[in-house]
């Protein structure tokens, strides 16, 4: 069973297309993570999940359950960490997941929820003293209050400082290996290509790519960069090794020639500027990262916005 399938999903504000008839499958056990720029449908499509706004058209299963029709039990398997949240700042953490659990009619352990998302320590102070990061966790946590089978996440990162996003990205990670599916919305691409099994890419409420990160690295021709270190750099330099065969782009960075290999082997080209341009003293590859292919696919939709 999909733990999300979306089909044909539409939805209109006026003359405003928010989802443009997106079609996405997540499966069960995965983490996913739901990339795209501001205005781009990531927050409409979430809505729509949880049953907080009607599709204009088309069809969303949520665990199993239409989510038009059964929303109530869509969420009541489904944990939400929503980008804007509010914390009683007179309420200590403990007193927060006491609340969610009577409203839940739950029964779990406050001490082990707070441990899952580090902040047992903290359970008996008020929440008004907890940092950015100890607050979101302690939504995180009241997420959690049910042991729902999906986790959606809306940018679970924003605002976090290094260490915080990566305690972040372990919590996840965790809660991904008791069997929960997370549903992760961002646009920090280092959050999503540090824990995700696979992305979608959405634009102007169209999918515009879903793959694992492997995979849409593979699928985008221009995907390495090599800084070369050359005997000779200067403009004629980077204009003969911008016009060899498989090279997309050349410059000069930072004392290197930089240069984008579309679609050739890496190996050919710096070859063929050793042989035919200047000489190789030493060379790197990049990968190119998430962020690379995140604008890649969508900076020309962005450009014509601008
Ligand atoms: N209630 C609404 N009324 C009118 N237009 C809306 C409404 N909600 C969203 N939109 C529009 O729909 C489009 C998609 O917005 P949405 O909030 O889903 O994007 P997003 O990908 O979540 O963006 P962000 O990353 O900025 O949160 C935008 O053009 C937005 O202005």
């Amino acid at each position: 069973m999909a733990a999300i399938d979306i089909d044909g999903l539409t939805k209109q504000f006026g003359d405003v297309v928010a989802v443009d008839g997106l079609d996405l499958r997540v499966e069960e056990g995965e983490i996913f993570g739901f990339l795209g720029p501001n205005g781009a449908g990531k927050s409409t499509t979430i809505d729509i999940l949880l049953d907080f706004i009607r599709p204009t058209a088309g069809t969303v299963t949520v665990l199993g359950y239409d989510a038009q029709r059964e929303g109530e039990a869509v969420r009541r398997k489904t944990g939400v960490l929503p980008d804007a949240y509010h914390i009683y700042d007179r309420l200590t953490g403990r007193q927060h997941l006491e609340f969610v659990l009577e409203m839940k009619d739950a029964d779990e352990d406050v001490n082990a929820l707070l441990e899952r998302v580090r902040i047992a320590d903290a359970a008996d102070r008020k929440a008004g003293g907890y940092s950015k990061g100890m607050r979101q966790r302690l939504v995180f946590a009241m997420a959690l209050v049910g042991d729902p089978d999906l986790l959606v996440l809306d940018e679970p990162s924003t605002g976090l400082d290094p260490n915080g996003a990566r305690e972040m990205r372990e919590i996840i990670r965790e809660e991904n290996e008791r069997g929960t599916t997370v549903f992760f919305s961002s646009h920090v691409m280092e959050q999503v290509e540090a824990v995700c099994d696979r992305v979608a890419i959405i634009n102007r409420g169209q999918l515009v790519a879903v793959d694992t990160i492997d995979g849409l690295r593979d699928a985008t021709e221009t995907g390495e960069v090599l800084y070369v270190s050359v005997s000779e750099l200067n403009g004629s330099t980077v204009d003969r090794v911008a016009n060899l065969n498989g090279v997309g782009s050349a410059s000069i960075d930072n004392g290197r020639l930089r240069v984008v290999v579309d679609d050739a082997s890496k190996f050919a080209v710096l070859q063929a500027i050793d042989a035919d341009v200047t000489s190789v003293r030493d060379f790197s590859v990049v990968e190119s990262s998430l962020e690379d292919l995140f604008v890649r696919y969508t900076e020309d939709e962005q450009e014509v916005s601008a």
